[in-house]
């Protein structure tokens, strides 16, 4: 592309919905820019998936260690502090690594909020006006806040994950994926949480047989949960905070998390300015990514999409772009199976055709006890199942696991169910002994 305007392509924000594509974008030749109002990166390493699981393997660690009971000498417990100052370590250089990821490919980083002014032309911070030929809106997502009284006392998951230190009694409004694996982090690092529940479940897209083993764990370990609530306002009476919910009842508290979901981040984008349709599931694209307005796209969490809001998919979406803004592909996107875990102790990880789906079509659902399997034995796991559809030829299809390992073992599925692979080339893939791909291989 060789056009009059400052860059050929430009992405409003760093986030996996443009850093994954924009980097081997601009190593090709092509001329790109990126503005970014927050840190480089966006959510997932500052304040999401990285930040999150680094916090989680000491969760992990302490479990298992509680499990192997004498095996070990000492049970591990968790230093709250220590474990967010070692989060702190791990992210502090991630922003800096991928400003250099992008700016080694050739890629113009820009600092500031972006404004559209007109279909090629973004305003930064109000002062400087940078043109493209082509606009990737990739703002991401930002927390949902209750409108109630005393929302402000209530915090986010940005919030809960600088916590210097852990309050006694945690109180979580939503049974998300935010909400459940941050109460599994309080409760192991030893807080009392409750958690409140709008309707009768919590993670209302995974297996519920799975989810309801989770909470009854949860439950054991001293997590209350307050189903069925609507939850009124928050006050601070000067000794406690107060969570009121439904008609007059009260939980006093220390601290509040609001995780009652993610909302598309479109503040002072001007998107009436251009024309780009949207509404509060996020900005409308076609099959090319395409916003109405047509050399405007978006990508990564802030598309009204049915995929699922998680870094797989924003990863993927702005792979497309690369291909198709540096002319390696004039296809629409044709999304592999994305699967999604939520990272409670056990996990649930998904692939493919989800067990329901199965029952409604009439697909077998096999079903495999991996506590019964000595590998899951080693660290005496309780909860570890895992069920498996296969279409009427015998090609995996879908895969729901509970159990510590289910992102791996799912992760390891994955070839057989996005190629639909026969049983002589499953036959002929032989993993390493012993792990958990190999253990999760017999269920190809
Ligand atoms: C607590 C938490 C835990 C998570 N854990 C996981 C996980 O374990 N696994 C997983 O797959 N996913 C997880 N996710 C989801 C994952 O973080 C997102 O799917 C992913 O970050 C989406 O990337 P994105 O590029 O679409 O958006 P973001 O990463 O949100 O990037 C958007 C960027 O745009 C910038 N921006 C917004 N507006 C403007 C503007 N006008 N001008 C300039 N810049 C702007 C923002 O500052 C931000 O940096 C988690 C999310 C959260 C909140
Ligand atoms: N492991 C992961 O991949 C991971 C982890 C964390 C977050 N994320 C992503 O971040 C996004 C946000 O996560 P989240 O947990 O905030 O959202 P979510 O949509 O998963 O859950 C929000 C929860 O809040 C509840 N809720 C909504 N309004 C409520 C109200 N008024 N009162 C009580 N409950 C209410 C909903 O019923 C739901 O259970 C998700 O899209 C998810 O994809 C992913």
């Amino acid at each position: 592309m060789a056009t009059n305007y400052d860059f050929d392509v430009l992405y409003i924000g760093t986030g996996h919905g443009t850093f994954d594509g924009a980097a081997p974008l601009a190593a090709t030749g092509v001329s790109v820019g990126v503005i970014e109002s927050g840190l480089i990166g966006g959510t997932c390493p500052n304040r999401g998936c990285n930040a999150k699981i680094t916090l989680d393997e000491a969760v992990k660690m302490s479990r298992e260690g509680a499990r192997l009971g004498e095996v070990l000498h000492h049970h591990p417990t968790i230093n709250w502090s220590a474990n967010v100052a070692h989060k702190q370590e791990i992210i502090d250089p991630l922003p800096t690594g991928l400003t250099a990821k992008l700016e080694n490919a050739g890629a113009t980083i820009i600092k500031g909020h972006a404004q559209f002014k007109n279909s090629h032309t973004v305003t930064v911070d109000g002062k400087r006006d940078v043109t493209a030929e082509n606009i990737v809106i990739a703002t991401g997502l930002k927390p949902h806040r209750l409108a109630i009284p005393g929302t402000e006392l209530a915090h986010d998951s940005e919030d809960f994950l600088n916590l210097a230190q852990l309050p006694k009694h945690l109180t979580i409004i939503g049974g998300g994926y935010i909400g459940m694996e941050f109460a599994t982090m309080a409760n192991e690092a030893g807080a009392k949480v409750t958690v409140i529940v709008r309707g009768d479940q919590v993670l209302r897209k995974f297996h519920q047989p799975f989810v309801k083993q989770v909470v009854a764990d949860l439950e054991k370990r001293g997590v209350t949960f307050i189903y069925n609530a609507t939850v009124q306002a928050f006050e601070d009476d000067g000794a406690n905070l107060l969570v009121h919910y439904n008609d007059d009842e009260q939980l006093p508290t220390d601290w509040i998390l609001d995780a009652t979901g993610r909302i598309p981040n479109l503040d002072g984008l001007g998107l009436e300015q251009v024309g780009v349709a949207y509404d509060e599931a996020g900005v409308h694209v076609n099959d090319y990514l395409q916003t109405n307005v047509p050399n405007i796209y978006a990508s990564g969490d802030v598309i009204k999409s049915d995929q699922p809001k998680v870094t797989p998919a924003a990863y993927f979406e702005s792979k497309y772009l690369m291909q198709r803004f540096s002319g390696q592909s004039d296809a629409p996107i044709d999304f592999p199976v994305i699967p999604t875990v939520v990272f409670t102790s056990p996990r649930i990880a998904q692939a493919g055709v989800s067990v329901e789906a199965a029952e409604q079509r009439g697909l077998p659902v096999a079903e495999t006890d991996l506590a019964d399997y000595w590998y899951y034995q080693i660290d005496k796991e309780p909860l570890a199942y895992s069920k498996q559809v296969h279409d009427q030829d015998g090609h995996l299809v879908g895969v729901t696991e509970m159990s510590d390992q289910a992102e791996d073992a799912v992760n390891a599925l994955l070839p057989a169910i996005e190629f639909k692979m026969s049983r002589e080339q499953v036959g002929r893939l032989i993993g390493l002994f012993p792990s958990i791909g190999y253990a999760a291989w017999h269920r190809a």
